[in-house]
């Protein structure tokens, strides 16, 4: 049997807050394997983006985790530190939810993905260059100069997103989490970069954590799923199976809202069965 990327037995994570510490996941086992696309879906506030923060093992000393997280079969908690800092961009890639936070003001376009490109050490400047434009024209940006030497400030939304997620696989990371990396795009980008992802799968066997609101794009491109409802995981498995026959309450409403919200889903995604009872 393949060896997981990564995998998560019984992960709970606690912070503290003015009343104590409290749960902000609770039990969750998963595991994603070379080329697989995990969707991971919940309302605001479920522990989408603190579940991809302890993947990549960068919740502070604020949060207390308890369970275990291996990376390729290594416990995370366990490994000298080198190793542990090496996860991040090299083994695990992340696009953030926030880009603008994220990108560095005085850095331009070329500086950050260079900055991701700085394990190649075997590339010339030249080749840089050119791997650099190759990462501008996947995410389905423009590769030319005034791009390359712009600030974050000068970017609209969707530009940064996508200088994120191309800085995120300059590294070429065997798992790549990105929450809400598509928010602002607009459909055509949308699919662009869902298409780049698909083909790194295919290519060469890279797996995606792919934490969104998108339940459409979710039901479409992912080849599991995880439903998180305060820090608990409702329902996990294959997609096709769980989207089909939705066993919680709580996912038929979702489901229910993205279609009232989404009038551009077709109802075929979500059979009628499916969200039957919803409680909305
Ligand atoms: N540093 C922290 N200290 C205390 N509580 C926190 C901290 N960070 C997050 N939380 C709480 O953990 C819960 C989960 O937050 P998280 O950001 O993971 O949710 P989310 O599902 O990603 O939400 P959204 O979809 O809005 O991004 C929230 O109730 C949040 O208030």
């Amino acid at each position: 049997m393949t060896t997981p990327l990564f995998e998560a037995d019984t992960l709970t994570v606690r912070a503290r807050n003015p009343s104590g510490w409290h749960d902000i996941l609770r039990d969750i086992s998963f595991h994603i394997k070379p080329g697989d696309i995990l969707g991971v879906v919940g309302e605001s506030g479920s522990g989408k983006s603190t579940l991809g923060l302890a993947c990549l093992d960068l919740l502070g000393s604020a949060f207390h985790i308890s369970g275990t997280r291996r990376v390729k079969g290594h416990n995370i908690d366990t490994m000298a530190e080198k190793a542990r800092t090496a996860i991040r961009g090299r083994t695990i890639g992340y696009v953030p939810q926030e880009p603008m936070t994220a990108l560095n003001p005085g850095m331009t376009v070329t500086q950050h993905l260079a900055e991701g490109l700085r394990h190649s050490t075997a590339l010339s400047r030249q080749a840089k260059a050119e791997r650099i434009g190759e990462l501008l024209q996947a995410v389905g940006l423009d590769s030319g100069p005034h791009l390359r030497q712009a600030y974050p400030h000068t970017l609209s939304g969707g530009q940064r997103q996508r200088i994120l997620l191309a800085a995120a696989l300059a590294g070429k990371p065997d798992l790549l989490i990105a929450d809400e990396a598509t928010t602002a795009l607009d459909p055509a980008s949308r699919d662009t970069v869902v298409a780049l992802l698909k083909a790194q799968a295919a290519e060469r066997g890279m797996a995606t954590i792919l934490i969104s609101h998108d339940l459409e794009l979710v039901a479409r491109h992912t080849s599991s799923l995880l439903v998180l409802r305060g820090g608990s995981i409702v329902e996990q498995g294959q997609t096709a199976t769980v989207m089909a026959q939705p066993a919680s309450v709580y996912l038929r409403s979702l489901l229910a809202l993205s279609l009232r919200f989404t009038p551009r889903a077709p109802l075929s995604l979500f059979p009628e069965q499916a969200i039957q009872g919803a409680e909305v």
